[in-house]
């Protein structure tokens, strides 16, 4: 994927430098720069700076939709890729597990979640919420020392920054946490010639680094440039000032934040650092803003072209009248994050990333209509410019989709907005809450979007009580929504170094290849016996588990499929079975460190030792039983029957024929609660009375049919025989029966696209294993009919299987042929594909990889005529005078 980036990179600069001369865009100093500090170079140089003088291996961006990490929205910096290393839990047959020393550059959104710049997006010139991160790692390899001097040489004698302009901050120490102050890395900034004045302490907010509430954990020390220069600037170090800003972030994991809050040394020390590509691409391009280097230039002036109004100045603050400026750079960091999530596979949607995704889309339709005048499709449009190589007309669709559904709602909302100015006092400076919340709810608006349009009109809104209305609404979805991600078990990295100490031999999960396709299409899954091999409690070894508790088990082998390789885990319906038949749900499977965990809550007391029966499960609720009970309901909510609610005596109410009553103690008199039978009726044993009865203080509704809309969206297993739904009604439930038809669409395509691939190419096997992942994510995550998902899991589960089987026939055929190179018709051995692209792509500059039979290559395409002829020269040569 990086290599397939700096292709791209390189065709947009190409692209560039001819726009440039024909429209006469771009400054001098520009082309000045072309020649110096392109932002390709500098991504370039920073890459092999590592990689050749220190012997980093350079690991390619991964996607920005992070997988396994339920922690996460997006991928937000460099390390996540690597989180599984710092924790300890990489497999130790993965590559992963041998790295030592690690150099990238890694595609961040910073957009939700932890991590959010977006609200000063637009507002500065160096957040993003797209952003590239440069950096280095050594895991248990180097340290302090080595990383600073690392760092120091890069800045000052590669890219030549005068140290003058830079400072440097370092961890003062933390009396609370017992911390003492980062003496050693102080002195050795200072042994490298950082002056005293340039080296500044900072606390726990700016110079500790910690992953989460748990985990590795470290002082960090961070490296700003002083953009103006000539002064002594260490006032504005870490005080948002867009002068001096942070380029760096040096990070010393050296201790582990324990569930107690204490901080224990960490068996191994690592250094994880950070560095904006943007931002330094200002530094070296002599700039003092982002969107002033080569990586934006080009997308402002293809904004301009498609607006209707003055060329961007660069203006903030005040100076922008009209926030023309800031729209500008809105669009221009918004359509980047939006190509770069959309090729990733996060599409703009309902919940989650997705709807980060459409809230950053809502927001930059708006900028880019509104107040920079473009017609309907501009954004969209934007999208070659941002990745010529990338240009999908996929992305262009989704992001012309989603703009013609929000359009309406954009005018429709300005209506609202301008009506509701018209009826307020002159004098009135704050907007009405319900109209901003209906707004918000009703047709889509993302709640920043309502604030910076009113801000334009000098009002504003009580943004507490829309938080509060937000806060409300967020918990009554999470309410229904199983969240399975925020009850893990997670293995840390004492708790492996436990296992592997107690000499627990790794998960044999070979059975999970053990099935078959039955005569009537259906697949057939092996039983599989095991051994408890660990229990777990949150983190703790334990050697027993009670009855009801969440626990994680370590088996000595498994045929449930644990997550990994673009592949969800195995879903519900998974189960231990001891021999006395008491079963264990399987609520998820992971893989850490070799191991594969799952988690279950004990039904009863389980021991180290137990031996257990896996199977997958066949035994809830069937599709048509599911469909039956949204059928039933739906005839209850169309009947429109009363609600009775009366108080009774608790000995009369104890009469009631069929009452359901709770392990709780009632008061006397007691309310009850009965759907279409008056509670007076209730006593009669003959009624054929079928609806709900029940003794209940809550609230209730008054008729059935106020509920509206009822869509059942998960379903689980609690003991055999008794499953647990969880329904939305009213417009969450149109929703979900929306979201459910897409995701069907998007399943149907896949599959057609699968069946027309008659041979396919191992990438194009690995790429449609990708997506139906993908896929299979969106399906498990979104709240959509509980049937229908279950319809789509099996049908999204053959297709994986089909793929699966496709990737693996064709590597063992790859292998196979380069050990057996295919004889041409002259005699000769066939070329070898890496080094073909390796020589082609060394005449122009760039780099190559890949296998005997598919590699691809990077370089600069000034001349693709140049290119295809030293391609063929190549190849003539080698067959002419032989392999
Ligand atoms: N939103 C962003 N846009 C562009 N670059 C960023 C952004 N956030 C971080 N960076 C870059 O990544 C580096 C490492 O990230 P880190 O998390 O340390 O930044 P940060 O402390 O959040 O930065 P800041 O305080 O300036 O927002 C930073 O030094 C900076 O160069």
């Amino acid at each position: 994927m990086r290599r397939l980036t700096h292709w791209y990179r390189a065709v947009i600069n190409n692209n560039l430098t001819s726009l440039s001369s024909v429209r006469g865009y771009l400054s001098r100093s520009y082309s000045q720069v072309q020649t110096d500090f392109s932002s390709n170079r500098v991504r370039r140089t920073f890459t092999d700076f590592f990689h050749e003088l220190y012997q980093h291996i350079i690991v390619p961006s991964s996607p920005v939709r992070p997988r396994g990490d339920p922690s996460l929205l997006f991928v937000n910096a460099g390390m996540n890729q690597f989180k599984p290393i710092f924790l300890g839990a990489a497999d130790p047959r993965s590559e992963m597990a041998t790295y030592r020393r690690v150099v990238n550059s890694q595609k961040c959104v910073r957009a939700g979640g932890k991590h959010n710049d977006l609200e000063d997006v637009g507002r500065d010139v160096y957040h993003h919420t797209f952003f590239e991160m440069l950096g280095n790692w050594s895991f248990g390899d180097y340290f302090k020392e080595e990383a600073c001097i690392m760092a120091w040489r890069l800045l000052t004698e590669e890219y030549r920054i005068p140290p003058e302009r830079l400072y440097v901050s370092y961890f003062a120490g933390d009396a609370t946490s017992g911390l003492p102050a980062d003496e050693e890395t102080r002195h050795i900034w200072l042994s490298l010639g950082v002056p005293s004045d340039h080296l500044l302490p900072f606390g726990m907010k700016d110079n500790f680094w910690e992953m989460g509430e748990i985990g590795p954990c470290g002082p960090c020390t961070e490296i700003h440039y002083d953009h103006i220069g000539g002064r002594n600037a260490a006032s504005l170090v870490n005080a948002d000032s867009p002068d001096v800003v942070e380029i760096w972030n040096l990070v010393f994991m050296q201790y582990n934040r324990e569930a107690d809050h204490s901080l224990r040394s960490l068996p191994q020390f690592s250094v994880d650092t950070g560095m904006g590509l943007e931002r330094l691409v200002t530094v070296l391009q002599g700039q003092r803003s982002n969107y002033d280097t080569d990586l934006f230039t080009p997308l402002l002036s293809a904004i301009q072209q498609r607006s209707n109004c003055p060329e961007y100045r660069g203006r903030t603050g005040e100076a922008d009248v009209g926030k023309v400026d800031m729209a500008y750079r809105v669009v221009a960091d918004h359509v980047r994050t939006l190509s770069v999530c959309i090729a990733d596979g996060v599409y703009p949607g309902m919940s989650g990333a997705e709807l980060v995704l459409r809230r950053i889309l809502r927001r930059a339709v708006r900028f880019s209509t509104e107040v920079l005048q473009a017609p309907e499709g501009a954004l969209a449009s934007l999208v070659p410019t941002v990745a010529h190589i990338l240009v999908s007309w996929a992305i262009m669709d989704i992001i012309n989709e989603n703009e013609a559904q929000f359009l309406s709602s954009l005018k429709q909302g300005r209506r609202v907005i301008d009506r509701t100015l018209q009826r307020l006092e002159n004098n009135a400076t704050l907007f009405p809450v319900p109209v901003a919340w209906s707004l918000h709810r009703n047709l889509g608006f993302p709640l920043d979007l309502i604030g910076l349009m009113l801000e334009e009109q000098g009002l504003s809104v009580d943004q507490r009580a829309l938080d509060v209305l937000a806060i409300e609404n967020e918990n009554l979805r999470c309410q229904v929504q199983t969240s399975v991600g925020d009850t893990l078990v997670h293995l840390d990295l004492h708790s492996l170094a436990q296992l592997q100490s107690g000499e627990v031999p790794h998960t044999d999960d070979s059975p999970k290849y053990h099935y078959s396709l039955a005569q009537d299409g259906k697949y057939v899954f092996q039983p599989c016996h095991a051994t408890v091999q660990a229990l777990y409690c949150g983190q703790t070894l334990v050697s027993e588990v009670a009855g009801g508790q969440r626990c994680g088990v370590v088996l000595d082998r498994t045929c449930f499929y644990a997550e990994q390789g673009g592949q969800s885990h195995d879903q519900v319906g998974m189960v231990f079975v001891f021999p006395q038949d008491v079963l264990y749900p399987v609520e998820a499977v992971q893989l850490a460190g070799g191991y594969v965990v799952h988690q279950v809550t004990a039904a009863e007391v389980l021991r180290k030792g137990d031996q257990v029966q896996l199977y997958l499960d066949e035994g809830s609720l069937s599709i048509p039983q599911l469909q039956e009970i949204e059928r039933s309901i739906h005839n209850i909510i169309t009947e429109n029957n009363a609600v009775y609610m009366e108080e009774v005596p608790l000995a009369r109410a104890k009469d009631i024929p069929g009452l359901r009553t709770v392990d709780e103690v009632y008061p006397d008199p007691v309310r009850v609660v009965s759907v279409a039978v008056p509670v007076a009726d209730l006593y009669d044993s003959q009624t054929d009375r079928w609806t709900s009865v029940e003794l209940c203080c809550g609230t209730h509704l008054l008729t059935t049919g106020e509920i509206g809309d009822l869509v059942i969206i998960s379903e689980r297993q609690m003991v055999k025989g008794i499953s647990r739904i969880v329904a939305v009604t009213g417009d969450d439930a149109r929703e979900a029966r929306e979201a459910g038809q897409v995701l069907t669409q998007e399943v149907e395509s896949l599959s057609a696209r699968l069946a027309t691939v008659a041979s396919p190419s191992l990438a194009d096997a690995n790429r449609l294993a990708k997506e139906v992942g993908i896929l299979t994510d969106a399906v498990d995550c979104t709240a959509i009919p509980q049937w229908k998902r279950r319809e789509l899991q099996t049908r999204l589960k053959g297709l994986q299987r089909t793929t699966n089987t496709s990737i693996r026939k064709l590597e063992t055929k790859e292998v196979s042929q380069a050990h057996n190179p295919i004889v041409l018709s002259n005699g000769f051995s066939a070329l070898s594909a890496s080094d073909w692209a390796l020589t082609v792509s060394a005449r122009l500059g760039g780099n190559a990889g890949g296998s005997a039979t598919v590699a691809k290559g990077t370089g600069s395409v000034a001349n693709l005529t140049e290119a295809l002829r030293c391609a063929e020269e190549y190849a003539q040569d080698k067959t002419q005078n032989g392999c």
